[in-house]
């Protein structure tokens, strides 16, 4: 911890401005956690109407030391609050924000006004979260206070109960098109606390001195200028601007941060783009508007694959760490290489579209949906390891930072869920499509600023003399290529259909096992594909993959399933 970070109180004790308000009301606190905003907000709505409100933040040390957090997200969330302060104080709100464990900090709300109720929204996050909020509702209940929780977004709670996924959409639909709730009324005739003040930064656990200006800046006010700046002009390069690292930054929404923390609500952002749709379509059909309707309708998509990947993490929270498929348990468990999985972190594998995309990634907290997609596939694949400590890494450097997001799609980009199409990319045709003069490579590794664009995606082919001349000798000034990527692309490929056929023989075996004759039996151990006395799997596996993979097909993406 940083000389400057105040270690965590290891009481809690309730500010004065609000030890001094009336003791004998029934005070309803909003506790807010990912939805930092006053309008659409479901709890402090209800809350506002059960009594008089007290806000509450808590910044958790528990989450903060997480191998998933970063301080950017706290920084963010700090940012956001800045906005929701005053927002709450026009409401006559008060806010605490306060670092300390939840439960503690309850529990001295909760002995000075033991009749409190407490109101949130559901959460859908890691497996911290999950368990303190399961603390929180046993607190509840031992106590004896009335925890309401509202949704958030598309996520169902218990949907099983509500129809399973065969209902999701209409939930959603019908959650996105109510209408939104409104903004309580100024808290009149109601004791008002003394503005409490933020605390500090590093009074809540945060560096001081962040000051990354290219990361973007939490808040309200700051996710309304980026939307409407979308909505009205940036949309239009949307769908043919979102696969580039070079023309994403500026053709996407650039809401995830927004939407994670919620400064914005989901139903809010869809409703407006809706209606910025009404209005394209009442206007005359011209190239503009039909680019800008277009546009608008993808990103309608995404806001709804939002809420379909969260709903994932939602009704089966062990797939943060545990693949979604149990058979895909152990395909790459053993082949652990954390040299390599420290030079992909860094930005040092020698291949200049992942290690440029690395390190946009780390100093700005955003990189667009493919290039992420692409940078978990070469770990994946290429680089043959487990995905669980490089989706940590990850987590960290994504300021939207989402888990019931976030996971599902590292297993996804991994080959584990086994319902997905498999996905394996080639980091040089990628760059050779989407940076063909490589700008953006430059940009990030201003190392190969110098390399002339035959080598600029494949720097180690420079001959010698011309690294000489260059000054950027591959190995010293560059990293030399961790993997062949030929090489390692071919092995990914016979290890993972080695695997799946092995999965599908020991499915038959244990079919075999409960009701298939005893005869000749095989052992489960002899099954593995790296047995030595089981190398069929393998040779088939050796056999047609060098069938269909010429080298022609190497310099594709695999964008279809492995026959
Ligand atoms: C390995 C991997 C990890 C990811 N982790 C996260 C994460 O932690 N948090 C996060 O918000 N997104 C995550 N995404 C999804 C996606 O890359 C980002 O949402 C998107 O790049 C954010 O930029 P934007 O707001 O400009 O998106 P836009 O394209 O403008 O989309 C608008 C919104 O739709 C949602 N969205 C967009 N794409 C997706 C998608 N593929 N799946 C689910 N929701 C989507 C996001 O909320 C986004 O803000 C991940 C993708 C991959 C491949």
């Amino acid at each position: 911890m940083s000389a400057h970070i105040s270690a965590p109180p290891s009481s809690v004790s309730l500010p004065a401005a609000i030890a001094q308000l009336p003791s004998d009301w029934v005070w309803q606190i909003v506790w807010f956690k990912r939805d930092l905003r006053v309008v659409d907000h479901a709890p402090l709505y209800h809350a506002s109407r059960a009594g008089p409100v007290l806000a509450l933040y808590v910044f958790e040390p528990s989450l903060q030391t997480a191998p998933d957090y970063a301080d950017q997200h706290g920084q963010f969330a700090y940012e956001c609050l800045q906005d929701l302060q005053p927002a709450l104080h026009a409401l006559n709100i008060p806010l605490w924000v306060v670092r300390a464990e939840v439960l503690p900090v309850l529990q001295t709300l909760y002995t000075h006004w033991p009749q409190l109720a407490l109101h949130s929204h559901e959460e859908t996050g890691n497996g911290l979260t999950f368990e303190r909020d399961r603390a929180v509702a046993r607190w509840c209940r031992d106590v004896g206070v009335t925890w309401h929780e509202y949704p958030q977004h598309g996520v169902v709670r218990r949907l099983a109960a509500q129809g399973g996924r065969a209902q999701w959409t209409a939930h959603w639909q019908a959650r996105m098109t109510a209408a939104s709730w409104p903004t309580p009324q100024i808290q009149q005739g109601r004791a008002v606390a003394k503005q409490l003040l933020l605390p500090s930064r590093s009074a809540l656990g945060l560096d001081p001195k962040e000051g990354n200006p290219l990361r973007q800046r939490g808040g309200r006010e700051q996710g309304w200028a980026r939307f409407n700046a979308f909505l009205a002009d940036h949309v239009r390069e949307y769908r043919y601007g979102l696969s580039s690292p070079r023309t994403a930054p500026r053709a996407c929404s650039r809401l995830s941060p927004y939407l994670a923390y919620g400064a914005l609500s989901m139903r809010e952002v869809l409703q407006a783009g809706w209606e910025c749709q009404a209005q394209l379509r009442s206007m005359p059909n011209s190239p503009d508007s039909k680019a800008r309707l277009a546009g608008l309708r993808a990103f309608e998509s995404r806001l709804h694959w939002h809420c379909h990947f969260m709903q994932k993490l939602e009704s089966e929270p062990a797939i943060e760490h545990r693949n979604m498929h149990p058979d895909w348990v152990g395909v790459r468990e053993d082949h652990l290489r954390p040299d390599w999985q420290a030079a992909w972190a860094e930005g040092a594998t020698g291949y200049p579209l992942i290690d440029a995309c690395m390190q946009m990634l780390r100093q700005t907290g955003w990189l667009n949906f493919r290039m992420r997609a692409m940078l978990i596939s070469f770990c994946s694949y290429q680089l043959w390891q487990p995905w669980q400590a490089p989706a940590w890494h990850l987590a960290r450097c994504f300021l939207d930072y989402e888990p019931g997001i976030h996971y599902p799609q590292i297993q996804m980009q991994s080959g584990v869920t086994g319902i997905n199409a498999v996905r394996m990319y080639n980091p040089i045709k990628q760059a050779q499509d989407h940076d063909p003069d490589g700008y953006f490579v430059k940009r990030w590794l201003p190392v190969l600023r110098r390399v002339p664009a035959p080598y600029m995606f494949q720097p180690w082919l420079m001959p010698s003399a011309l690294q000489d001349k260059l000054g950027v000798r591959i190995g010293r000034d560059y990293p030399a290529p961790l993997v062949d990527l030929t090489q390692a692309t071919r092995l990914a490929r016979a290890r993972y259909s080695a695997w799946r056929e092995q999965v599908q023989r020991s499915h038959s075996l244990a079919v075999l096992e409960k009701h298939g004759s005893r005869a000749g039996r095989w052992t489960p151990q002899q099954r593995r594909p790296d047995h030595p006395l089981d190398d069929a799997p393998r040779r088939r596996a050796s056999r047609a993959s060098s069938a269909s993979l010429s080298s022609e097909q190497l310099s594709f993406d695999w964008q279809e399933p492995i026959p």
